[in-house]
């Protein structure tokens, strides 16, 4: 909490708050003793004027308390909210460039949880900090003070009750922390859940699970109501309790009380005034510890939004980066991998072992291998989504590791396996490499991917495209992600076994105009693919197994001398006999 404090909170918003609190607890404490004076002196020396004098004091000074509460609760208000909005944008910013395994170690849902529910834990227990953390501790203070100057003797009432009551919130916040401190935990099963289930749907129903998925949706949201029942049930015995020490000390305080006033060593003003007082102390005190019981669950959150932001980089830019002079539009540029390793945090063995190849502008390097063999991760370090283990990677030169990320993401343009959209329309996921991208550019694009005609039958350019692209079948959000990434202008160009959804005869007509396409067959491309006819025509093929290289040359040399190649090759040719029996 301090260290999200110092950096999210403003300190004038703190000292604000303070000034507009103590103006508001002294004026509000100041009013039980002018009441004692009006009915020490005023009404029991029928005393008119003074009884005039005391009452327009009195307005006055409740004037000022209700202003300056107004201006506390304003910069509670506000600041907590502001600071939410700080912290919300903290996190966004932080996930974005968070690496793959950062944001598996995390998990969707509970990155979630934590910049929506554990912000507002923060922002709700600040709004209560800026005024019942100040007010508190002032008014009972403050109180105690008075309370202490009119009378020493029943001042001791008070230490017996607030004895008593410390006691009590001691053994109901003893079981309520870790119950709150659970919840938060228990959020994040809930989402977590929720999301799963959304996201699988299809496959739920499919397999017949909806029942199975439901009770266990059932289970953990069970389990959640049960521990929020359980701390409600707690904290809602302190306020009866709250109340019946509150009635004692004032039957103690009036007891004792009239006992000084019949001996005359108390007035009957200072009696109403110290009863005041008394249930001041007693709410402050309980306004206290409830502070102390939310306390543990917002700084759980805490803790939870710090793991997050302070999540070390993994991919950071250099301090001194080189100036890259290259443009996304220079065809002149070299890709070359040195020796390169990958190892995935915790993972026993390397996803990719001593890769060096070099490819030059006009150039198509194929990567082909079975499943898992690292294709994906080979490619995903060209535009440094992830960083080798060891060996380095240059572009036109440079190791990608000495440009800024915003340079490198310039020349490199990549369709990841999952084609990803985003809600908007066509033309908006279109130039999202490419802002100043033509409607002529975009539908270049559209017909290269093979994308154009299903656009066309809808709305053209304009057409909606729904929340991860749900309007749109899975063969035709590749084309769209396949179009974006020629939309933009690069270097490199990297298709992450993205025709592998497309029929063969699409396969072929996209290829055909990729290599017809003057940017594209200008610069460097990278294809991942499962099917040999996608990469046969590739200048250079990586054959991948087990992250290893274990062979590299043309379609030609490789189906001549590369065993894992030929039986690549030839399994797919018997697939496609078979298929065609
Ligand atoms: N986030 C991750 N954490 C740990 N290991 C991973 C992770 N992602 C992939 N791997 C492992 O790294 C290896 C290479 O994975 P990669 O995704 O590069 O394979 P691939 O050749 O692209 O597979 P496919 O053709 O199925 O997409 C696999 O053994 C995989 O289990």
């Amino acid at each position: 909490m301090i260290q999200l404090s110092k950096k999210f909170l403003s300190k004038w918003a703190v000292v604000g708050a303070v000034l507009f609190m103590v103006v508001q607890v002294l004026t509000f404490l100041y009013l039980p003793t002018l009441t004692a004076g009006i009915i020490n002196q005023g009404i029991a020396q029928h005393n008119l004027s003074y009884i005039i004098d005391q009452g327009i004091k009195m307005f006055f000074l409740s004037i000022v308390s209700v202003i300056a509460a107004g201006g506390n609760i304003y910069f509670a208000a506000t600041q907590s909210q502001l600071m939410g909005k700080k912290i919300r944008s903290a996190i966004y910013r932080k996930v974005i460039y968070f690496s793959e395994q950062d944001l598996s170690h995390f998990g969707d849902s509970s990155l979630i949880t934590r910049a929506t529910n554990d912000v507002v834990q923060i922002q709700n227990v600040m709004v209560n900090m800026l005024r019942m953390m100040i007010m508190s501790p002032i008014m009972l203070i403050t109180a105690i003070i008075l309370a202490y100057t009119m009378s020493p003797k029943l001042t001791l009432i008070f230490v017996i009750s607030l004895i008593i009551l410390v006691i009590i919130i001691y053994l109901i916040m003893g079981q309520a922390i870790p119950l709150f401190r659970s919840i938060q935990g228990k959020t994040d099963n809930l989402n977590l859940t929720f999301r799963e289930g959304l996201t699988g749907v299809r496959v739920i129903r499919a397999f017949n699970r909806d029942q199975y998925e439901q009770d266990r949706f059932d289970g953990y949201n069970r389990d959640y109501m049960n521990t929020g029942i359980k701390v409600y049930r707690l904290t809602a015995m302190l306020f009866p309790l709250l109340t019946v020490i509150l009635n004692f000390t004032n039957i103690g305080i009036v007891w004792f009380g009239s006992q000084l006033i019949a001996n005359h060593t108390f007035a009957v003003g200072n009696l109403v005034a110290f009863m005041s007082y008394a249930t001041q102390i007693l709410i402050s005190f309980t306004m206290l510890s409830f502070m102390f019981v939310f306390l543990p669950r917002a700084s759980a959150s805490a803790a939870r939004i710090n793991e997050v932001l302070n999540q070390k980089d993994t991919i950071t830019d250099p301090e001194q980066p080189v100036q890259t002079k290259a443009t996304p539009d220079d065809h002149n540029a070299t890709l070359e991998f040195d020796d390169v390793s990958y190892r995935f945090e915790d993972a026993e063995r390397c996803a990719l072992t001593d890769v060096s190849f070099k490819v030059h502008a006009g150039q198509t390097l194929a990567i082909i291998g079975g499943t898992g063999s690292g294709k994906s991760t080979l490619v995903n370090l060209i535009p440094r989504l992830i960083d080798p283990e060891k060996g380095v990677i240059k572009l036109d030169g440079t190791p990608i590791n000495e440009m800024t990320q915003y340079d490198l993401h310039q020349l490199v343009s990549i369709t990841q396996q999952k084609a990803v959209l985003f809600a908007g329309t066509i033309r908006s996921n279109m130039q999202f490499g490419n802002e100043k991208a033509t409607d002529e550019e975009i539908w270049h694009a559209l017909d290269v991917a093979q994308a154009s005609d299903f656009i066309k039958r809808e709305d053209g350019l304009d057409t909606k495209v729904e929340q991860n692209g749900e309007n749109f079948s899975g063969g035709q959000k590749q084309r769209l992600a396949i179009a974006r990434t020629i939309v933009k202008h690069a270097q490199v160009y990297v298709f992450d076994d993205s025709f592998s959804a497309l029929d063969f005869k699409t396969d072929a007509k996209l290829r055909s105009d990729l290599r017809n396409d003057p940017m594209i067959s200008n610069a460097i491309s990278v294809i991942v693919a499962q099917r040999v006819s996608t990469i046969a025509n590739a200048d250079e093929i990586i054959v991948l197994d087990d992250g290893k290289v274990v062979g590299q040359g043309t379609h030609k040399e490789l189906l001549a001398n590369n065993p894992v190649y030929q039986s690549i090759v030839h399994s797919q040719i018997r697939e496609g006999s078979d298929s065609n029996a």
